[in-house]
């Protein structure tokens, strides 16, 4: 079973408001005419800076991209490396959790990232991405270190 959790530990009061308001205003950002389904997604690296993403589909539909998805690589490109943790949202009133291919793009960072997922009223539930993603397949299977 998946442990879920309700605090925001590794966050103050400050941060865990700043990254709810984020992720719900990242929905704005969604790209998703086909679907209709917006997701909005945000990060806080290390260093405590936030970066906001949301989904982008294409007219061929397998070419759409995730909100973590385009988060991440957002993050990277801005030089970032390090995740503190990720956040998702939609406009439905229970939390999302994310696909897996995004479950495996988390998991280059680490196993004890939290991912924070967000109902559109602002409830959460918080899961650790080990718990989504056993026995997962990672940088150390390849003799590398998570992302650093
Ligand atoms: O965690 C998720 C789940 C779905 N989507 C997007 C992909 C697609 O654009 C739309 C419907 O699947 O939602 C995300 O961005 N993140
Ligand atoms: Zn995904």
């Amino acid at each position: 079973m998946v442990t879920i959790h309700t605090d925001h530990d590794e966050l103050s009061n400050e941060q865990f408001v700043e990254l709810r308001t984020k992720c719900l205003d990242a929905r704005n950002l969604s790209y998703s005419p086909y679907s209709k389904f917006r997701v909005g997604c945000t990060l806080i690296t290390q260093s405590g800076q936030y970066v906001s993403g949301a989904n982008v589909e294409n007219a061929s539909y397998g070419a759409c991209i995730c909100a973590e998805r385009t988060t991440i690589t957002k993050a990277l490109m801005e030089g970032h490396r390090q995740m503190k943790v990720i956040a998702i949202s939609s406009d439905d009133e229970s939390p999302i959790s994310p696909c897996g291919i995004c479950r495996q793009f988390i998991r280059e960072f680490g196993l004890d990232i939290p991912i924070y997922m967000f109902g559109a009223s602002g409830k959460y539930i918080k899961v650790f991405l080990k718990d989504l993603l056993p026995l997962s397949f990672g940088p150390e299977n390849l003799g590398k270190q998570p992302i650093s």
